[in-house]
């Protein structure tokens, strides 16, 4: 039997033969390899383990407190989708008690935002949850694309992530919400950590491992509950719960050294999946020595 993942523009099809019952329940045929730890699973099982591995993350570090609002940062895009409705799911089944409201950032690039704003507009339907646009005009005064148009495209990826992690900021401020939630996965994490080891930035280690983090002088905190989630698990999951999603790069393409380092982790997925959860592990581990005082 063989498994094509759904196509991706970061996560080619896998294929994958297995001809073996699941290892959990021992009585439906496995149809995927879990691309975590290579488990063979059939696809009601993986799709529990995989719930409930986010549920574990959620309990474990205490990301919810009942009566708690909190705002899933809502781009369309396959993680922040999974994330709303795995968050309304376990929610729902684990009584966490929280209120969850879609928040989405406008940042202004035609013929890419507009088109997945318009895949959250319909998650807001599909989910029953409320949706709240902020667009980067109302805030600053400025799209991506003026931006761009004058400041070129190098460093676009640097003014838009600064921008929208204010705005989001801002945006729930706004709403009276004091908690982002966002879909940032492991693979995401992995690359930061190497990206800093790289650029020799050691001291950001420690907050980009972090699964609770708030900005110097910002009530709001952010949280990340894929911490450990696999990309490819991330979109296998979608393709079998038949999420709808936006899955279009952005018009101004990834960061160059974000790319480089996205594209050594896939080598480096191939020969040891577990490598994408090592690393973050190191960047944890690796502390910074406590500095000696000049005499
Ligand atoms: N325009 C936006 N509005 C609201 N939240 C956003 C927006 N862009 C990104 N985010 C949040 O930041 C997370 C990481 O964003 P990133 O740009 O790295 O995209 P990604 O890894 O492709 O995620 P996604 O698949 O959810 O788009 C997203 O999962 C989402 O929670």
């Amino acid at each position: 039997m063989s498994f094509a993942a759904p196509s991706d523009p970061v996560n080619r099809p896998t294929k994958v033969k297995v001809s073996q019952l699941c290892e959990l329940c021992h009585s439906r045929k496995a149809l995927i390899k879990r691309p975590k730890n290579l488990s063979k699973l059939c696809k009601q099982c993986f799709c529990l383990v995989f719930e409930t591995e986010i549920h574990n993350t959620i309990v474990t570090n205490s990301l919810f407190q009942r009566g708690e609002r909190i705002a899933v940062g809502a781009s369309g895009g396959k993680d922040s989708t999974v994330l709303a409705h795995m968050l309304k799911l376990l929610n729902d089944r684990h009584d966490y008690g929280i209120e969850i409201v879609l928040l989405s950032i406008d940042e202004g690039i035609v013929g890419y935002r507009d088109d997945s704003l318009a895949t959250v507009k319909r998650n807001q339907q599909q989910y029953g949850l409320p949706l709240e646009i902020f667009s980067f005009k109302d805030l600053y005064d400025w799209t991506m694309d003026e931006i761009v148009s004058v400041a070129g495209i190098r460093n676009s990826c640097t003014y838009c992530g600064v921008f929208r992690r204010q705005s989001l900021d801002r945006g729930a401020a706004k709403l009276g919400i004091s908690h982002v939630v966002t879909g940032h996965n492991a693979d995401d994490m992995a690359e930061t950590v190497l990206m800093n080891i790289l650029r020799g930035d050691v001291a950001r280690l420690e907050k980009s491992t972090a699964i609770i983090t708030q900005s110097s002088g910002s009530p709001i905190k952010r949280s990340k509950p894929f911490k450990y989630s696999y990309q490819k698990e991330i979109v296998l999951y979608a393709h079998y719960m038949k999420l709808d999603y936006f899955s279009t790069e952005c018009t101004y393409a990834p960061e160059a050294f974000r790319g480089t380092a996205r594209e050594y982790m896939k080598n480096l997925e191939a020969v040891r999946p577990s490598c994408i959860v090592d690393i973050i592990q190191s960047g944890e581990n690796l502390a910074l020595k406590a500095k000696k005082i000049e005499r």
